[in-house]
């Protein structure tokens, strides 16, 4: 857990006047969880679609693999296998959940099915697909249209579409908001699981699963980090403690 998978220096976005992310550094290691946590308004989501290439930095650069991906488009990133879990909005409730993963992988392989006649083309993409449920336990769900999901189920299968694009590290922006407690557990159970295997940057204003999760947890406050550290680390820190935290955490 030592070697650097994504490296970020002296990021900024400015809208108008506003610098929303104001010169941040920092890194993630191969098979950490890295939570980012903040107040609202303190530039969390901003930072994730910099990170993604949803949105273009004003200056600084981003790393991936040693590569330099600043300048490169979310497709090219999600290539590389930097993958950001797609917000709800992107799941076709129309299709089955199989085949929304399905298209996942077929988007990320592309070329690499060419070779294979149709039908053992749709067959080996549903194997990845399905093996893509099968890692955050939808795959009895398959066959099911993904409109019919519950909230929590829409939310595992945004990871496994984020998985079946072949991600390396994975994006995550508040997979627990507007979840209830169950689909809560079902979900943190995932991520600890998910982090044996993947590099995972969380936004999460759950702070008890933050601080079961993370291996390390970046605070970002007016879109600067003021702290980065173990769990002990940030929670102990005095500046978190007055900026975020809030007093009953101090008292
Ligand atoms: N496209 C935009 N144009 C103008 N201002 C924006 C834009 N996007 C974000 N902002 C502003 O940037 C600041 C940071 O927003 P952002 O959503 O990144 O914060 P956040 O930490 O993710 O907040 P929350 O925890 O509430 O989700 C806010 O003041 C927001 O109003």
């Amino acid at each position: 857990m030592s070697e650097a998978l994504l490296a970020v220096t002296d990021l900024r976005k400015s809208f108008g006047a506003l610098h929303v992310t104001d010169g941040v550094s920092f890194d993630v290691r191969t098979n950490e969880l890295h939570a980012i946590i903040g107040p609202n308004g303190a530039g969390k989501t901003t930072l994730i679609h910099q990170l993604s290439g949803a949105l273009k930095s004003d200056a600084g650069t981003v790393r991936f693999t040693g590569a330099d991906v600043t300048r490169l488009s979310m497709v090219e990133r999600v290539r590389r296998g930097l993958a950001r879990s797609f917000q709800i909005t992107s799941i076709l409730d129309g299709f089955t959940v199989l085949e929304n993963a399905a298209m996942a992988v077929q988007a990320r392989s592309g070329s690499s099915f060419r070779f294979l006649r149709p039908a053992s083309k749709e067959a080996a993409l549903n194997d990845e697909a399905m093996a893509a449920l099968a890692r955050v336990k939808l795959d009895d769900r398959a066959h099911r249209r993904a409109g019919s999901l519950s909230h929590g189920e829409k939310r595992q299968l945004e990871i496994a579409i984020a998985l079946a694009t072949g991600a390396k590290l994975l994006l995550l922006d508040e997979p627990l908001a507007g979840t209830g407690h169950e689909e809560s557990a079902v979900l943190v159970a995932l991520m600890q699981e998910l982090k044996q295997s993947h590099t995972i940057v969380l936004i999460e204003h759950d702070m008890d699963a933050v601080f079961a999760l993370a291996d390390r947890v970046s605070v970002l406050v007016y879109g600067r980090l003021i702290a980065t550290g173990t769990p002990e680390e940030v929670r102990t820190h005095p500046d978190v403690r007055a900026a975020y935290l809030g007093e009953e955490e101090a008292a």
